[in-house]
């Protein structure tokens, strides 16, 4: 019999926490099915490490997955090298990539309803020789969509972005109306699609400080920003902008607002991690399949130490879960 909802859990980067946050989710009653798609020596392996009473169950498609407190499903990937907590080795990189490769397989073709990754690591993966910069650009790519967005949201705060892995030297150049305009939509269309909100109030940052203070310190509102904002206004989307980014995450205008949409990686992430790091969730928008993730990295500094809060993990199978029953309800309507 197949469950209602059935998620997909990369275990991420074998030297990190991805592995022991999986375990640490089968020691409870679980409300949904979710297959850890990983090598299963690897999560035996720390489970031994940590002392953690896990049953490791082979899963095969189409069945459902283990709920019950102690037993974890397992869809096992081959070709892991190493499993040394704390120590990256190159030579997982395949592997991660591949976990990825068939989780994300497993949503478009209906074997899953949707995709939580545990954190890899960009560094070790391209030293691999492996060009990645980020899950978010490796499933646009894969997907085959031209665009996606990156979100991180707390039960108080969503934070979008423009931009995503990019050099700083390259942001500014990268602030085009055709990738302002792909953003904004998806945005939009996505919370009201998975979040159920009418007509979603945006916040948009500039990309100068203070917005560029009238084209004084710098243009790029005024040439790019405000005209692209203004056509999007006109297609019926709520936005307010673009405003001096150090100033908009106040209550003053948070307090009436659904998302904020920032111009790049560091303008955005930083408040919301400061708002909310262990809880907050990292979804990709304009997938045609359901993805969210954790708001940490690696941390090798605290893998195979049993001591990493899977706090983040928790949240993104919840709004992962919730995603995919949106995306299903939709289907069937
Ligand atoms: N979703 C992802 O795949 C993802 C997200 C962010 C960073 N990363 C990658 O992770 C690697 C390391 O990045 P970083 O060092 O900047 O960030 P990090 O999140 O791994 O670590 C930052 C600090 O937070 C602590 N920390 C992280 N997760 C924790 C948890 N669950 N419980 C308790 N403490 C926790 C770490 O011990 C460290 O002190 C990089 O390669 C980066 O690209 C991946
Ligand atoms: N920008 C993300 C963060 O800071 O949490 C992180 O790098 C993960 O990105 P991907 O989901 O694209 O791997």
């Amino acid at each position: 019999m197949r469950q209602q909802v059935t998620l997909a859990l990369t275990a991420g980067e074998p030297a990190g926490i991805g592995p022991e946050l999986c375990l640490q989710l089968a020691r409870d009653q679980r409300q949904h099915g979710i297959v850890a798609v990983a090598c299963k020596h690897l999560l035996q392996a720390r489970a031994d490490l940590l002392g953690l009473a896990v049953e490791l169950e082979d899963w095969q498609p189409g069945t459902p997955a283990a709920t019950a407190p102690g037993r974890l499903s397992v869809l096992h990937v081959e070709g892991l090298a190493s499993t040394v907590a704390g120590r990256l080795d190159p030579a997982n990189s395949a592997y991660v990539v591949e976990t990825l490769r068939i989780a994300a397989r497993g949503c478009l073709n209906g074997m899953f309803d949707g995709m939580v990754t545990a954190s890899v690591h960009k560094g070790v993966i391209n030293d691999a020789g492996i060009n990645f910069s980020g899950h978010t650009e490796f499933l646009q790519e894969l997907c085959g969509v031209e665009r996606v967005v990156m979100m991180l949201a707390t039960e108080e705060l969503r934070v979008a972005l423009v931009t995503t892995h990019l050099p700083l030297k390259d942001v500014a150049a990268a602030i085009t109306p055709e990738r302002l305009s792909q953003v904004t939509r998806i945005l939009d269309a996505d919370m009201r699609k998975f979040f159920g909100l009418e007509r979603p109030r945006i916040l948009v940052a500039g990309l100068n400080p203070h917005a560029g203070e009238g084209g004084h310190l710098g243009r790029e509102e005024i040439d790019i920003i405000e005209p692209a904002l203004n056509k999007l206004r006109c297609e019926g989307i709520a936005l307010t902008g673009p405003l001096p980014a150090d100033t908009l995450f106040t209550p003053h205008w948070l307090d009436n607002a659904d998302a904020v949409l920032a111009m790049y990686h560091d303008q955005g992430l930083p408040v919301l991690k400061f708002q909310g790091f262990g809880r907050a969730v990292n979804i990709t928008l304009g997938l045609p399949i359901v993805r969210t993730s954790v708001d940490h990295g690696t941390a090798l500094d605290l893998a195979g130490t049993g001591k990493a809060d899977g706090g983040s993990l928790k949240t993104a199978i919840r709004v992962g879960a919730q995603m995919a029953t949106s995306a299903k309800r939709e289907t069937f309507e």
